[in-house]
């Protein structure tokens, strides 16, 4: 275990102040223990030195002026940080709360996430600390061309290939699309998450969330079970949780929560899912406005969430999805459901569950899906709009959607084998990080020291 004391203590004196990031990698490097201790190759090429370091790392002001006049000043990030397996791929993030830390956490975890998905695609990730909400289209629109004014020399198809995250969706993607092409001269697949009018992939709005559901789906069957009549926790509103619910009603189970930034909304009889499309694909507006239509539903304030968790996963249910944020599941939340019967913990989000709170969903012994395995399916989602565009054709929906379903059941079965393999079988958490370790730490091996 030296090894992860000593990474991890030259990552706090090197890249200080980083939490997230050292968690994210705690995590992997302690799944790591039994593939490398018996492995001098891997030591041999400082296979761990060189992963937990970036290959660039971009950080720029993003100047931008608001309706009334008044000149802001934000930071953008893009770390692009292993390309061993093929072009930098990952989403950006247009938070308050972005950092370092938090766009360093979420490219580390893309490098494994992504190898998981067979496919050839490197890790990155980025954004900006800039705070979305009550900003007019136009004002989008001037940030999205600032950022871009310095991104778009760093970005394209075969080189870094950025997509949506929390706070960047399809109009977003629209504008940055436009100032690269503006600043480039090219029209081509520099991003991916674009609008199905010009060159985006049908399924890849709904591909992280249905992906996630799927994958909830393949390891209950692994115990001749199912999503049928189960009844699910959901977070989020946004862009993951809107299509993990959807798809629950598809394979009749009922979400019955979801939340925002603001607060928890619980609807005993089932979330009526068009209404919180309508409220945040549309109006952008707050889940509380939902009791305008459904009195019999809850809407519980932030200001009223338990100091030591959250409302969500204090609900009575089977399953739980965690789609929102990082850390949002915490040791408490994950002793309450496992104490109010939930059998099964699958993130549509990354890293939405605490070390400690990952420490006793694993003990309980409970389905659980970590966020790099299970979420998997936007970003191969994301390859597959990469790979029509290259050979400029548009794949039916239905063609995705298999293909999205196949990738889901081959990261399902490579983790549980791989679990089993190193004698901790249902362990998705070891399963996950040793096999996607393995593609990346080979591939670094055959390119030699860069
Ligand atoms: N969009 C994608 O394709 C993928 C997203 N993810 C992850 O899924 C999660 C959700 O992302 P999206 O749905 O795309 O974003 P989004 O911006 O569409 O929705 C985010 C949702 O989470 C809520 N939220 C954000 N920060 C919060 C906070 N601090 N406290 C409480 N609620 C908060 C927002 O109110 C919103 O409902 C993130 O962890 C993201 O990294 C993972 C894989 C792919
Ligand atoms: O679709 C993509 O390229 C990135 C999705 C993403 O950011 C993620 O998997 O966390």
């Amino acid at each position: 275990m030296n090894y992860i004391h000593d990474t991890i203590a030259h990552l706090k004196q090197t890249s200080p102040a980083q939490c997230e990031f050292y968690q994210a990698v705690e995590e992997v490097l302690e799944s790591l223990e039994p593939i490398l201790e018996n492995s001098a190759d891997y030591q041999k090429n400082a296979i761990i030195q060189r992963l937990v370091e970036p290959e660039r790392q971009i950080m720029f002001r993003v100047p931008w002026v608001d309706d009334d006049g008044n000149i802001h000043v934000n930071k953008g990030y893009r770390i692009e940080f292993n390309s061993s397996l093929g072009p930098y791929k990952g989403g950006l993030r247009f938070h308050q709360s972005v950092n370092a830390s938090i766009i360093k956490f979420l490219g580390f975890e893309q490098i494994f996430k992504n190898a998981l998905t067979g496919l050839p695609i490197g890790g990155g990730k980025g954004g900006a600390n800039f705070d979305p909400k009550g900003r007019s289209d136009s004002e989008i629109m001037r940030f999205c061309q600032s950022f871009i004014n310095e991104l778009y020399r760093h970005i394209g198809p075969t080189t870094d290939v950025p997509a949506g995250d929390i706070g960047v969706g399809a109009r977003e993607i629209g504008y940055m699309f436009g100032q690269y092409k503006r600043l480039t001269g090219r029209y081509d697949g520099a991003f991916t998450g674009k609008s199905l009018l010009w060159g985006g992939s049908l399924a890849r709005k709904e591909a992280t969330g249905y992906g996630a559901v799927y994958f909830a789906n393949y390891m209950l069957q692994d115990n001749d079970d199912s999503l049928k009549g189960k009844r699910c926790l959901v977070s989020g509103a946004g862009n993951v949780a809107i299509y993990a619910m959807e798809k629950l009603y598809q394979l009749e189970a009922t979400p019955i929560t979801c939340s925002d930034s603001s607060g928890t909304l619980y609807h005993e009889s089932g979330i009526d899912v068009a209404l919180v499309k309508k409220l945040k694909e549309g109006a952008r507006e707050s889940l509380a406005v939902y009791l305008e239509t459904h009195s019999d539903a809850k809407y519980i304030a932030c200001a009223d969430y338990p100091s030591d968790g959250h409302a969500v996963w204090r609900f009575v249910a089977d399953a739980a999805f965690p789609c929102a944020t990082q850390n949002e599941l915490t040791e408490a939340d994950a002793r309450t459901l496992i104490s109010n019967g939930c059998i099964l913990v699958c993130e549509g989000a990354n890293m939405p569950s605490t070390k400690e709170a990952v420490d006793v969903l694993l003990a309980a012994k409970i389905a659980y899906g970590p966020g790099k395995a299970a979420n998997a399916g936007g970003v191969a989602t994301s390859q597959l709009e990469m790979a029509q565009n290259a050979s400029m054709q548009m794949w039916t929906f239905e063609e995705v959607d298999t293909k999205l379903q196949q990738i889901m059941k081959n990261i399902f079965d490579t983790a549980s084998n791989t679990a089993a393999e190193f004698d901790q079988p249902g362990n998705l958490v070891l399963g996950a990080n040793i096999a996607a370790f393995r593609r990346v730490a080979d591939a670094m091996i055959e390119q030699g020291i860069v």
